[in-house]
This record gives structure tokens, sequence and C-alpha cells, in this order.
């Protein structure tokens, strides 16, 4: 225990001494620096540089080191979040980042397997106090005991899913178990599924893989970035802290309803409304309503031009359309062909109707008069108005503004479920808007031309600015002022097309920051929790920013409110990927434990007959329990429960159906109704589905007979100790039979 302090104290003396030495060199960059280029360029490099390793040093400080593993050849590893160097002339490594190869049989090895490892050490710490060590004898012939033996290998996993919870997600660096860092470090390339019950750590893999990825693919990623999607804000939330714990924070963490820039979806749709705009078929719904915006007179478009009337019937404008449509551009791009072909139709009728020999019927006007009439034609402001009405220029807000109000295209049934004539934006609104922006397209080809010429001459002068960088590294090394760029120099985190792109004048922004702004960015990697919950049209928007299909998708097909299948993620991917995705099935269940996970599986076999659940990891020995209320005392029942089942330390959650909630708020001193849920406050109000993907020590479930089978499934499963159902109705048979 001496010798382990000892060393945390000498790793926390190198951080405090890169910290400060960051903190100085940070002070000393940011002062005023000349106007050139070059110059501003060299500074915010290494402005970024030095805030990337504080946020890291600052995020790592507790707990930084968390393990140590002994080799048989004599030699040890210790393990921590991030990987630190010795200052000494082959900087020798001191702390070994968990993500790195020489990490894993810290997670993998067994005493059947042990990867050439006698022992394996948990270093727990408290601050910066070293308060526990557990080891694992893996070579059994090693006769060498601590003192700290651990028998069942377990102690440290069990105490931190036995923890009282913060409202916040933890990460599970110190315990990450052998089958999710399979998950964890798996290829980035290609898609794979990690599905598994309740509690399987879905979620913690989906983020630790972030973490992961990162390191080990950090050139591409910090320029491409990761996109994190999950289901709703207060889960964002929930999740937030993990990656910063890591040290990563070039992270996009966004839900579907964020994912078109401008756009705020603070509108919810009815669940049938949300089921109608989420079908596949609305892609070809929306491809034929914007056909009909390309419209044909009828019967007639009347142009005043010069004195004389020129008609454009039906027939005139289908040809013009018809070839405008042959080239399959997108509606605004396309438009300015429709614009030359209406400008030609009108230039030839008015040139025959004033050119024309009236002896010998041939034509007088010589091309040059040609171009005159159609220059002159280009002027009058009716022919626009009339281009205008045929051929719109339209936004994706307006174009699917439109088409809500007035649904085309769509059975009568359908159409009445999502006509909306005012309302803000819903989330289900967003990949409409997605598919409407990839329809009408954007014509920004002149703008792209030009920021492309401007970037090749930003990165000859990032290139320049690297040079120097690496260049002054060793003189930097030798003078061990910038001690902190041992651990990051600009020429390892950055690469001159990456930093050309940062540092285009004024425009400061992380790779993350930049795609949040950008419809069209496509991203390194991006990651789906819940992924069970998306749409087809959804999955089209999510396609479109991964065209390298690198993607880890995390859910479960049996908490999905979609009523999908088993086969769930076939239909998903077929289209995009056909069968080429690999599938990870998580099976031991590290939150519920085994007399609550008992309780509803119950519930979910009386759905699904064939359903195997989850393995429990932890029993508890408390079973669930059930109490009647009359219903004129409903909300004083909960109180009276929530106050009986509040864990001393920890989070309590009220699940209740959304209508209910005043009526029990009411007796809930504190409690919140509206909103987002504060997931910190001790007692937290939640229906069924917003309590997806959440945990809590105990949970209250009001009310179960009025929930579908996948969504008390879900409510069951959010307790990490105690499950109470407070009911004034019959319970469904399954979950009465159960308890
Ligand atoms: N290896 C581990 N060490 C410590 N805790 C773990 C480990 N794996 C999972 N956990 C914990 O188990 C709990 C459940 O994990 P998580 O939320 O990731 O599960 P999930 O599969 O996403 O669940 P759900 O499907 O219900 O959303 C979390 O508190 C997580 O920190």
């Amino acid at each position: 225990m001496r010798r382990e302090q000892e060393f945390v104290d000498g790793l926390h003396s190198r951080i405090d001494a890169l910290r400060a030495a960051a903190h100085v060199s940070m002070a000393r960059e940011l002062a005023p620096v000349g106007n050139g280029l070059q110059a501003r360029v060299e500074r915010d490099v290494r402005v970024a540089e030095r805030s990337h390793v504080l946020a890291a040093l600052d995020a790592v400080d507790g707990a930084l080191c968390f393990g140590r593993i002994d080799l048989r050849d004599g030699t040890n590893h210790h393990i921590g979040r991030i990987g630190i160097r010795e200052d000494d002339e082959d900087r020798t490594p001191v702390l070994i980042d968990w993500r790195a190869p020489v990490a894993r049989p810290f997670y993998l090895a067994t005493g059947h397997t042990p990867m050439d490892l006698r022992r394996r050490r948990h270093i727990t710490t408290e601050g910066r106090t070293v308060t526990e060590l557990h080891d694992e004898i893996l070579d059994l012939d090693d006769p060498e005991r601590t003192g700290h033996e651990d028998h069942t290998g377990d102690t440290v996993l069990l105490a931190s899913l036995n923890a009282a919870r913060t409202g916040r997600m933890g990460d599970i660096v110190r315990t990450i178990q052998a089958e999710q860092d399979r998950v964890i470090r798996a290829p980035q390339r290609g898609v794979l599924v990690v599905e598994g019950g309740p509690g399987t750590g879905k979620t913690a893999v989906a983020l630790h893989r972030a973490a992961y990825l990162l390191y080990e693919y950090r050139e591409l990623l910090a320029k491409r970035a990761v996109l994190i999607v999950g289901p709703n804000p207060a889960f964002l939330r929930y999740i937030g802290e993990v990656l910063p714990s890591l040290g990563e924070t070039g992270v996009l963490l966004a839900t579907m309803g964020e994912l078109y820039p401008g756009v705020k979806a603070t509108g919810t749709d009815t669940p049938r409304a949300a089921e109608v705009k989420g079908q596949a078929a609305m892609a070809e719904v929306l491809a034929a309503a914007l056909g009909d915006r390309q419209a044909l007179p009828d019967p007639v478009l009347a142009i005043e031009h010069e004195r004389e009337l020129l008609l454009l019937d039906a027939g005139l404008v289908r040809v013009a359309r018809d070839r405008t449509r042959e080239a399959k551009l997108p509606h605004n791009i396309a438009r300015e062909h429709f614009e030359g072909r209406i400008l030609n139709t009108l230039t030839d009728m008015y040139a025959e109707r004033i050119g024309t020999d009236p002896y010998d019927g041939s034509n007088v006007l010589d091309a040059s008069d040609i171009t005159t009439i159609r220059e002159e034609l280009a002027a009058n402001p009716e022919v626009w108005e009339a281009i205008d009405e045929l051929w719109p220029r339209l936004t994706p807000q307006q174009f699917v503004a439109d088409f809500l109000a007035e649904p085309t295209h769509l059975s009568e049934d359908d159409a009445a479920a999502i006509r909306r004539t005012a309302g803000p934006w819903t989330p289900a609104d967003v990949p409409l808007l997605d598919e409407a922006a990839e329809l009408l397209g954007e014509d920004d080809r002149a703008a792209r031309a030009a920021t492309e010429q401007e970037r090749r001459v930003h990165i000859a002068y990032a290139q320049g600015v690297l040079d120097v960088s690496y260049a002054s590294r060793t003189y930097e090394f030798d003078d061990r002022a910038d001690e902190e760029s041992e651990i990051l120099a600009a020429h390892d985190i950055i690469d001159a097309d990456r930093m050309a792109e940062r540092h285009q004048e004024g425009d400061h922004r992380s790779a993350a920051e930049r795609a949040a702004a950008d419809r069209t960015w496509t991203f390194g990697h991006i990651i789906v929790d819940e992924a069970q919950e998306l749409s087809p049209m959804a999955w089209r928007l999510l396609m479109r920013r991964s065209p390298t299909r690198s993607m880890t998708l995390v859910g479960d097909p049996a908490q999905s409110a979609r009523q999908e299948g088993a086969d769930l993620w076939e239909k998903c991917l077929a289209p995009y990927v056909e069968d080429r995705w690999e599938r990870h099935h998580l099976a031991v269940n590290y939150r519920t434990p085994m007399e609550i996970m008992d309780v509803a599986a119950a519930v979910l076999r009386s759905e699904y007959p064939q359903f195997e659940p989850p393995r429990s990891v932890r029993s508890t020995g408390t079973r669930p329990w059930a109490r009647h209320a009359d219903r004129d005392d409903l909300g004083r029942s909960v109180a009276q429960a929530c106050r009986r089942a509040a864990p001393a330390e920890g989070r309590l959650a009220v699940i209740a159906p959304r209508d209910l909630h005043p009526e029990l708020a009411a007796h809930l001193p504190g409690v919140p109704v509206d909103g987002e849920p504060d997931l910190t406050h001790p007692v937290v109000l939640l229906d069924p589905r917003q309590a997806k993907g959440l945990e809590f020590d105990a949970v209250l479930v009001v009310e179960p007979s009025r929930y579908s089978t996948s969504d008390l499934y879900v409510a069951l499963t959010r307790a990490t100790q105690t499950l109470g159902i407070v009911h004034t109705r019959d319970l469904p048979k399954a979950l009465a039979s159960a308890l």
C-alpha cells in the first residue's frame, strides 16, 4: 500500500508540474501576436494544444491510476486514464493509457488465459489517497502473496455496481469486462451492432468505444469528428460526463431532433404522427409532392412582352419540364435549366411573332436579333413571375411546412395524422427536412469552388507551420520549458489539412463544432444509442452523414416502442449495407438485481415466450413489492411510498403515465413536472419513454396496466436496488403472478 501511495504521489507531482507548465505557456501564447497569418496560426495551434492537454489533465485528476499488471518476466505496468511519460531521455512510460495495447491484458486475462500475467491489481483511490488494493492471482504456481488477494475477483466491480447513483453516468474504465472490451476495441470500419438486454452496459460500452476510437484513430477522427446520437436531451445530459472524464471532448452529442442546423425541434408529435412521418415511403411521398410543385399552367399562362401577349400552355411547359427532369438534378439546381428552356421557348415564340416574313413565311431575324430578344425577355419581370409559379425556388423549411399543411400522396388517415398548419418543428420533422434539403439541393457550387481555392492556400501555409512546430520540438524538449509538449505536440494532434480548415480566417471551431453547424457534414464514426427507436427516415438521414458506414449501433429490440421484431437490424440495415455488418451480443446485466430481473422477464415472456433475459450479476435479496391504492388517494399513496423507498443516498424515480404527473407532483415537493427532467434531483418524475436508458437506485412504477409491454419492461428494469409498484387498477396478469 505504501509503495502504491508513493507511486500515485509521484504521478500527481508530475501532473501538477505538467499542468503548471501548460498554464504558463498558455498565458505566454495568449499574449498579442503580429498580424501575419503564419504567426496567428502558430499561436492558435499552440493554444489549442495547451488547452487540449489542460482539459485532459483536469478531467483525469481523480482516479488517475486504477490498476497494475505484473508480468511473468518480473516487469509491471500501471494503468490509468491517460498515458504519462518519465522526464528522461527515453521518455519512459510511467502510466499506460487504458486504451494502449499493453493495457489490454488488464481487461482480458483470466486464470485460464493469463496472457503472461502473474497478477492483476485494482487500485482504489479517494482523491490522491490510495484506499484499497485488490489483487487477482493469475499464475497459480506463483507463491508470492501480498495480503490484498481478492479471491472472488469481482469486489471492485460489485462495489461500483452497488454504489449510490448521482444522476450522471460514470465511466467504467476500471472494470470493463472481457465481453465489453472486445466490442470497445473492435476495428473502426464497417457497421457494428451491439445488442443486449437492459443494464448489459451497451451505453457504457458505446461511450468507451468512442474514447477508444478517438485514441486509436485520432488523426482521422479529429478531422471528421464522432457523432453520438441519443434518444432525448435528458439522456444526453445523463451520459455527458463520461467522455470528458476519459479526457475526450471532441465528440458531438445530439438527438435526432438536433441534426438539422438552424431548426429547433421543440414540438411533439402524437405517436401516430411520428410513425407516419418516419415510414420509409415518406421519401417517395416527398419526392412526389415536390414533383407537384413543378407545375403546368391550367390551362395557359399569359405574359405580356412589348405589347405582345405570349401564351405558355401546358404542352410547351411539359416539354421544358420533362427535359429539365431528365438531368436528374435537385430541384433548386435544376431550376436554372428550366429557366433556360422557358426563355428559349418564349424567345422562339416572340421571334416567330415579330420576325416572320408575311410573303414567304421565312424568318427575317438574324442570330444577334435573337440574342437581343432573349436578353429583353430575361429583363421582363412577368417572365420571372411565370417561372416562379411553374418551378419555384424552395427552402426545405418552406417545402415541408407547405407539405404538412396540405399532405398529399398519402391515405386520408395518414394525411389527417400529420396535418399541421402552425406550431414548432418536431423531432420527426427533422428527417423530412433533411430529405427535402437533398431533393431541393443548394446551388453552392460556385461558393464551394472559391472555398476550395482558399483552402489550398491555407494548407500550404499550415504545412509550413507544422514544419516549424516539428523542428521546434527538439528545442522545447531540451529546454524543458514546455514539458507538456512531450504529451502532445501540434504535429501529433493535427495535420496540415485539418489545421488549415480550423485556421481559415476566424474559424477556430473544432471539427465537432463545425459538424454541428453543417447539415452535409460526414462523420468519421457515428454511434447510435437506443438505435431500435430510429424510424426508416431517421436511418436515411444518418446514413447520409456516414458514407463510409463506419458506425456502432447500440440497442435492444425487446425495449422498442416501435413493435419491431427480432429481425429489426436486418430490416434497418439491408438497404444500406445488405448483410455486411457484424453483431455482438452482451449477455450480462450489471444494473438490475436478479430479483427485479425475474419479474421484468416474466412480463416480457407473456408476449414473447422465447425471450431469454440477460443474466444478472447481482442479487440483493430484496424482492419487488406492489401496493394497491384508492383512485382518490393515488397522489398521497405515491408520496408515502416515495418516503419509504427513497435511498439514504442516491436517486429515486417515479415512473408514471404522463397525464398523472401534475396530480403526483402536487404531492412530491420540489419535483418539477414540465420540461426535461433534472436527473440529479433526489426524486425524479418521468414517463416510461423518458426513462429509457436511465437508471436509479430505487424505482416506483405507477399504474403499470396502462403501459405497453415494452414500455413496462423498460420501466421495470431501471432500478439498481429496489423496485416498488403502486396501482389503482388491476395489475397486468404476468406482473401479478411474478411478484
Ligand atoms: N464493466 C462494468 N463495470 C462497472 N459498471 C458497469 C459495467 N458495465 C456496465 N456497468 C454499469 O451498468 C449500468 C448499466 O449500463 P448501461 O446503462 O450502459 O446499460 P444498457 O445496456 O445501455 O442498458 P439499457 O438497455 O437499459 O439502456 C451502468 O450503471 C453502468 O455503469
